[in-house]
């Protein structure tokens, strides 16, 4: 099913000359956000990837943000994990705690890692309960149409097949409804089992960001963002189902990333 043109139009596409201009603009609108969330809210939760989006957000630890920034009222989720060990290479925890969390001052207690210690339907569940308990005394905002939790930002990055948090395309989790935190055991990318965010709650979050480098990502992402495109059917691409309901999608790319857009495609562009 295509995404509609609606929720096409309230994403916004960022292009960037180069790393370095996507990084420091990326780390000003995470400090951007975190500082309204607080004010509004008192707290920010924030949902993380793996991938190569952790080294994009390296510019946070440094100043003024470093400084700047309100660290001890972040509360910092995985929007996917890898059933690996907490200490394995593969670990989104590992890479997140290493290269962004070792660095700033969140709070032990607010950090809300996967367990790496059951089975991955086990840790799928216990997750999802987690997430719960935050919901109910609104540390995790609400979703008033669904019901679902409402992060402040989830942070995603996106595989060369269009592939999101650990929704792969054609696979049956993309139609899951009821649950916000599943698992699957047969990822086309290693390691086979991880834990992943649904759809429903990545779409109830306030904003979503989506991280794209490099030229293997350009027809992934002119597949994603494009209008119309025939007999593409979203499954095949779950890039294409992120279309927040009652949030702001922002697209971060670099030039090699944004090369096979079209110049009239539907969302606000501003290219830096
Ligand atoms: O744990 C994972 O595998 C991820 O969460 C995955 O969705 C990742 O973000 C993309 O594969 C993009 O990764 P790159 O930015 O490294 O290409």
């Amino acid at each position: 099913m295509a995404a509609s043109g609606e929720a096409r139009k309230k994403s916004e596409l960022r292009v960037f000359e180069s790393l370095d201009e996507l990084a420091t603009d990326f780390a000003e609108y995470i400090a951007q956000l975190s500082e309204t969330s607080v004010k509004e809210r008192g707290c920010f939760t924030i949902a993380l990837s793996g991938g190569s989006l952790i080294s994009l957000i390296g510019k946070l630890c440094v100043a003024p943000y470093n400084k700047t920034v309100d660290w001890t009222k972040w509360y910092v989720f995985w929007a996917d994990e890898r059933a690996v060990a907490k200490n394995h290479g593969d670990s989104n925890y590992k890479q997140t705690k290493d290269g962004f969390l070792s660095k700033v001052s969140v709070l032990n207690s607010h950090v809300y890692s996967i367990n790496d210690n059951v089975t991955v339907e086990d840790a799928a569940g216990e997750y999802e309960f987690a997430i719960r308990q935050l919901v109910k005394i609104r540390i995790i905002g609400v979703c008033e149409s669904n019901d679902c939790p409402k992060f402040d930002l989830i942070l995603l990055g996106m595989g060369s097949d269009g592939h999101v948090a650990s929704l792969f395309p054609h696979h049956p989790v993309l139609d899951q409804k009821e649950e916000w935190v599943t698992y699957i055991t047969n990822s086309p990318r290693p390691p086979p089992e991880r834990i992943t965010f649904t759809l429903p709650v990545i779409n109830s979050a306030s904003n979503v960001a989506v991280v794209a480098t490099g030229e293997d990502k350009a027809m992934a992402v002119h597949l994603a963002i494009a209008d119309a495109i025939d007999s593409l059917d979203s499954v095949s691409l779950p890039a294409r189902m992120l279309r927040p309901a009652d949030g702001k999608l922002v697209w971060f790319l670099d030039k090699p990333a944004a090369s096979v857009l079209d110049a009239g495609n539907n969302c606000s562009q501003h290219a830096e």
